[in-house]
C-alpha cells in the first residue's frame, strides 16, 4: 500500500522524477564509460587537447635552466653516457651559481665503467653530491653509489584509454617503494630548499596531476642551455655567466640517460620521453599555472546534477520546449566548461555529463511514454479533487449568498418597521456585516479554487499537449495524419487534433475504454467510429446508442435485452445493444445524462462484462469494447454527486478531450469546404464557393454548436441560394453579442415572462451576478423571481424539494446548487410564519415582508403557507387557530 501511495506520489511530482531519472543517466553513462574507455576518454578530452593546441603560448618559467647535450660536448665528452666527473663539475659549478635546486635525469645503480674513470668519477659525483645536495635523481633504489645527498624520484607517466598522455603520477611505486615526481620533488626543494620527506609527499597527493604544457610540450619549447657553453664557462671560471644562469633557479642537467628512452604521445600529437614531461609539469609547477580538475567524485557529481536539470527540463515542458530548454542547459554547461579552461585553468568533466544528458533524453521520452496514461488518470484524480472543493466552497458560497440576501431582506423590513428598536436594527446589520465578510472570504476562495483547476487544466493540457505521444510530430508526419484522419470524414489542420488523432490511433489498439470529452457537435462520434475502425475489431459490429434517446423505462431491456414474455409486450426473445456489439464495440454517446440507477446497472456490465436479460435466470457474457462520450463535465458530476465516481473511473481508461471550433478558427476554411462539397453532392447542385467576406464571416463566427452548426449553417444557405458563389447574407449569421444585446433589451423587470428569466438563470448556471448582468437587471430582482420560481415549484412538486429543485434546474448539474437556494428560501419563509397563530396573520406578515415577490407568485406563497398550516395543526391538535 505504502509503495502504491509512493508511486503515486513519485509519478505526480518532477522534483523526485528528475534526480531518479538523472541518476539512472548516469549510472548508465559510467557503465558505457567502463565498457568503451577510449571512446570516452577521447570524448572527455577532447576540449582540453583541442584548448592546448589553439591557445596563445605560455610563458616558460624564467627559474628554470635546463642543460642539455649538444653536438660541441658530445665531440667533447664521446656521444655515450657521461663521464661522472663531469656531473660532479656540473652540479659544483651550479650549486656555486646558487642554483635553488638542482636535478638530473641519470640513474646512480650502476658503477662508473673503467673507460669513464671508474671508481675516481664516482667517488667525484659523490663529493659533489655531498656538497650541492640534496640532488634529484631518477630512480635507480639499489644504488651502487648511496648517499643521504641524492632523492630518488621517478619519471613516470600516465596513459589515457586513448594512448595519449596528459597527466603525471605525483606518486608512484618503482621497485615497491613509493618515489615522488622528478619534477615535483624538484619545485619542492626550491621551494624549501631542503628534502621534503617522501613519507610527507605520499601523503599530500596520490592523484595524478594533468600537465599544462608550454608550447608544443617538446624539450625545444622549453628554455635549454648546451652543454658545451656551460662547460666552457666552468672552465674559464665565468661567474657571471654561471650566476645568470643558475642563481636562485632550478637547474636540470639532462644527461640522456636511461629515462629518455620512452616516448609518450602528447595531445598536441608530439611525441616525448617522461623526463620532458616532467620538466613541463616543473615549469608549470614553478610559473603557477599547473591545472585543477575538480576532486574524484566531481565527474558523478557534476554529472548527476546536469542529468537531472535536464531531465527536469524535458519532464516540465515536454515536447519541442522541452528539448530546447534541455539543449540551452547542456549548452550553458559546455559554455562554462570551455571558459573555465583559460579563465581558472579548471577542466571539468565533458564525457560523463554529455553521455548521461544522452541517456536523459532517452529515458525521459521512454519514461514519459510509459507513464503518460498513468499521470492523465492521476491527473484527472487531483483535478476531481480539486473539483470537489470548488463544489463544496461553492456551495458555501450559495448558502452564505442566499442567507445574506434574506437577512438584506429582513433588514429593509425592519428598517420600514417603526415598531422596531434601533438595538435590534444595530444587531442585523452587523450580521449582515459579517456575512458579507464571509461572503468576500468564500468569494475569494472560490477563486483561489478556480485558480488551482485553471493551473491543473493547463498541467493537463500541457501533458495533452507534449506528453501522451511525447514530443512534437515532424511536418512529415503530420502530413501524412492530415490524408489519413480524412479516410476517417475527419477534416482538420489543427496540430493539436492531429496529435489527438495521433494517439487515438495508438489507443485504438489497446482494449482499454475510451472516454471522448466535447462539445456537441466536435466530432465525438466521428472520433468513436475512427477508435472502431483503428482497433482490432474493425471487422466487426459497431453499435451506437444515445443514452439519452433511451426512454428510462426501456433502458434496460434496450441495452441487455429480454425474454420473451417478461413484460407485456415482450412477445419475443430481444438480444440488446451490449449483445449485438458482441466482438465489436459499443459505443455509448451522452453517457453524463444516465440516471444514476441506470449508472450502477451500466458499471455492473462494465466491472463484470455480464448481465442478465430482462426476464431471464441466467447470464449473458459479452466481449465488448466501450467507448463513451459526452459533453456534460463528469468530474464535476462526480463532484456534485449525479455521476458515480466509479463508473467515472472505469470509463476513463482513455480520455480525449476534443477541441471546440472555436480553438481551432484555422480548421474553418477547410471544413466548410469539405461540408460544401458533400452538400453539394446531396442537392444534386454544382459544387458553389464561399466568397471570400462569407469566409470571413464564418471564421469570426463564435459557433456554440461547433461543426455541427456550421455544417447546418451551410446546407441552409446552399438550399437557399442558387448562385455560384455563397455570400455574407446567405448565411444568416448573427452574432452572439448582438443576440445577447438582444436579450437584454427585449427583457424587463415588467414585462419578462418567468420562463425567460428561468432560461436566462440557467444559462448561468444560476449564478445571479451573472444573470443579473446579462439581463440588465439589480440582482436583489433576479433573487426575488428565482424565490417565486421556487415557490411555485414547490407547490406543483407538493413540497418535495428535490423534485422541485430538478425542475427549476433542468440540467442536473444545477440542481444541487438551486435545492440549496430553495431549501434557504423557504426556511425564511417559514421563520416569517412560524410566529404567527394563524394563516391570515401569517400571510399579512408575508406581504410585509416579501413586498418585492412579484404577485402572481403570491399565490405559492399562500399556498405554502396555508399548507404549513394544516399541516401544523393536524400535529398539534392542542393548539387552536
Ligand atoms: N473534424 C471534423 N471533420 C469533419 N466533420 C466533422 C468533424 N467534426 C465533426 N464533424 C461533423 O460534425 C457533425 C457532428 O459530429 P459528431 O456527431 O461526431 O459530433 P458529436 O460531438 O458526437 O456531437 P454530439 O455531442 O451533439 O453528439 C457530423 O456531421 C460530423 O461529420
Amino acid at each position: 500500500m505504502d509503495g502504491i501511495r509512493f508511486w503515486r506520489l513519485f509519478i505526480r511530482s518532477l522534483p523526485l522524477q528528475a534526480p531518479v531519472i538523472g541518476l539512472l543517466a548516469t549510472l548508465c553513462a559510467l557503465l558505457l564509460h567502463t565498457l568503451a574507455p577510449a571512446t570516452f576518454a577521447a570524448l572527455e578530452w577532447a576540449p582540453y587537447d583541442t584548448w592546448l593546441r589553439h591557445r596563445l603560448p605560455i610563458q616558460a618559467s624564467p627559474s628554470l635552466t635546463i642543460i642539455r647535450r649538444d653536438p660541441a660536448g658530445d665531440d667533447r665528452f664521446g656521444a655515450g653516457p657521461l663521464d661522472r666527473m663531469v656531473l660532479a663539475t656540473l652540479i659544483t659549478a651550479a650549486h656555486d651559481a646558487g642554483a635553488s635546486a638542482i636535478g638530473l635525469d641519470h640513474r646512480l645503480d650502476y658503477a662508473s665503467p673503467a673507460q669513464l674513470d671508474g671508481a675516481t668519477s664516482d667517488a667525484l659525483l659523490l663529493e659533489a653530491m655531498e656538497t650541492a645536495g640534496p640532488v634529484v635523481f631518477v630512480q635507480g633504489l639499489d644504488s651502487t653509489l648511496s648517499s643521504e645527498a641524492a632523492i630518488h624520484s621517478q619519471v613516470i607517466v600516465a596513459t589515457e584509454p586513448d594512448h595519449v598522455t596528459r597527466h603525471i603520477p605525483l606518486l608512484a611505486s618503482v621497485n615497491a617503494r613509493t618515489l615522488p615526481a622528478f619534477g615535483s620533488v624538484l619545485y619542492d626543494l626550491s621551494r624549501q630548499k631542503q628534502a621534503p620527506r617522501a613519507e610527507a609527499l605520499a601523503t599530500a597527493s596520490a592523484e595524478p596531476v594533468l600537465v599544462n604544457l608550454v608550447g608544443n610540450g617538446s624539450l625545444d619549447s622549453l628554455p635549454t642551455l648546451p652543454l658545451s657553453a656551460v662547460w666552457n664557462a666552468v672552465q674559464q671560471r665565468d661567474h657571471e655567466a654561471l650566476e645568470a644562469w643558475f642563481k636562485d633557479k632550478v637547474a636540470v642537467i639532462l644527461t640522456g640517460g636511461a629515462a629518455a628512452q620512452d616516448t609518450w604521445l602528447l595531445p598536441t600529437g608530439q611525441p616525448v620521453s617522461g623526463t620532458v614531461m616532467h620538466l613541463h609539469l616543473l615549469n608549470s609547477l614553478l610559473t603557477h599555472q599547473q591545472l585543477h580538475k575538480p576532486g574524484a567524485f566531481a565527474p558523478f557529481t557534476i554529472t548527476l546534477l546536469i542529468a537531472s536539470l535536464v531531465g527536469w527540463c524535458l519532464l516540465r515542458y515536454g515536447g519541442s520546449t522541452g528539448l530546447l530548454a534541455a539543449g540551452a542547459t547542456i549548452s550553458i554547461y559546455l559554455v562554462l566548461l570551455i571558459a573555465a579552461l583559460p579563465l581558472m585553468l579548471l577542466v571539468l568533466p565533458t564525457a560523463l555529463p554529455l553521455v548521461a544528458c544522452l541517456f536523459v533524453v532517452m529515458g525521459s521520452t521512454a519514461w514519459t511514454h510509459l507513464t503518460a496514461s498513468q499521470r492523465l488518470v492521476l491527473l484527472e484524480r487531483d483535478m476531481l479533487r480539486i473539483r470537489q472543493d470548488e463544489a463544496a466552497v461553492r456551495e458555501s458560497l450559495t448558502r452564505h449568498e442566499s442567507r445574506a440576501e434574506a437577512l438584506q431582506e429582513d433588514l429593509d423590513t425592519a428598517r420600514a418597521a417603526v415598531a422596531r428598536s434601533a438595538g435590534e436594527q444595530e444587531d442585523l446589520s452587523r450580521t449582515t456585516e459579517s456575512l458579507r465578510a464571509d461572503l468576500a472570504t468564500v468569494q475569494l476562495q472560490e477563486q483561489e479554487a478556480r485558480r488551482q483547476l485553471e493551473q491543473l487544466e493547463r498541467q493537463l493540457h500541457g501533458l495533452r499537449e507534449a506528453g501522451i505521444q511525447a514530443g512534437s510530430l515532424g511536418d512529415a508526419e503530420l502530413d501524412h495524419l492530415r490524408s489519413e484522419s480524412r479516410q476517417f470524414g475527419i477534416v482538420t489542420q489543427d496540430s493539436a487534433l492531429l496529435r489527438l488523432f495521433h494517439d487515438v490511433k495508438k489507443g485504438s489498439k489497446s482494449p482499454l475504454t475510451v472516454l471522448l470529452l466535447g462539445e456537441p457537435g466536435t466530432g465525438k462520434e466521428l472520433f468513436a467510429r475512427a477508435v472502431h475502425r483503428l482497433s482490432p475489431r474493425a471487422g466487426r459490429t459497431f453499435i451506437a446508442v444515445n443514452m439519452a434517446a433511451i426512454s428510462p423505462e426501456l433502458f434496460e431491456s434496450e441495452l441487455f435485452g429480454h425474454t420473451k414474455g417478461s413484460f407485456t409486450g415482450a412477445t419475443a426473445d430481444r438480444r440488446g445493444y451490449f449483445e449485438l456489439a458482441n466482438h465489436g464495440t459499443i459505443f455509448l454517446d451522452e453517457i453524463g445524462d444516465l440516471r444514476l440507477d441506470h449508472q450502477s446497472k451500466l458499471l455492473r456490465v462494465l466491472q463484470e462484462k455480464s448481465f442478465y436479460r430482462v426476464g431471464a435466470t441466467t447470464a449473458t457474457t459479452v466481449d465488448v469494447r466501450v467507448v463513451a462520450a459526452t459533453n456534460r463535465d463528469l468530474q464535476r458530476g462526480v463532484s456534485e454527486g449525479w455521476f458515480r465516481e466509479d463508473l467515472y473511473f472505469r470509463l476513463t481508461g482513455l480520455i480525449f478531450r476534443l477541441p471546440p471550433l472555436r480553438e481551432r478558427p484555422g480548421d474553418i476554411a477547410s471544413l466548410a469546404e469539405a461540408a460544401l462539397a458533400d452538400i453539394a453532392r446531396q442537392l444534386g447542385k454544382p459544387l458553389p464557393k464561399l466568397s471570400n467576406d462569407a469566409l470571413r464571416a464564418l471564421e469570426t463566427h463564435t459557433w456554440p454548436g461547433n461543426v455541427r452548426e456550421l455544417r447546418h449553417t451551410l446546407e441552409r444557405a446552399v438550399a437557399l441560394t442558387d448562385q455560384p458563389i455563397v455570400t455574407v447574407p446567405d448565411l444568416y449569421l448573427e452574432s452572439r453579442g448582438a443576440a445577447l444585446e438582444k436579450e437584454r433589451i427585449s427583457l424587463s423587470p415588467d414585462t419578462a415572462g418567468d420562463k425567460a428569466v428561468l432560461d436566462c438563470l440557467r444559462r448561468q448556471d444560476f449564478d445571479m451576478q451573472a444573470t443579473a448582468k446579462t439581463l440588465g437587471w439589480d440582482r436583489s430582482t433576479v433573487t426575488q423571481r428565482l424565490k417565486g420560481l421556487c415557490f411555485q415549484a414547490l407547490v406543483e412538486a407538493d413540497g418535495d424539494r428535490s423534485k422541485a429543485a430538478s425542475s427549476v434546474a433542468g440540467d442536473p448539474g444545477q440542481v444541487r446548487t438551486v435545492e440549496l437556494k430553495l431549501t434557504d428560501y423557504y426556511q425564511h419563509l417559514l421563520s416569517v410564519i412560524e410566529p404567527c397563530s394563524s394563516p391570515d396573520d401569517a400571510l399579512i406578515e408575508c406581504k410585509r415582508r416579501f413586498k418585492n415577490l412579484p404577485d402572481r407568485h403570491f399565490q405559492s406563497v399562500e399556498t405554502l403557507v396555508r399548507r404549513w398550516f394544516a399541516h401544523h395543526h393536524r400535529s398539534m391538535p392542542h393548539t387552536s387557530v
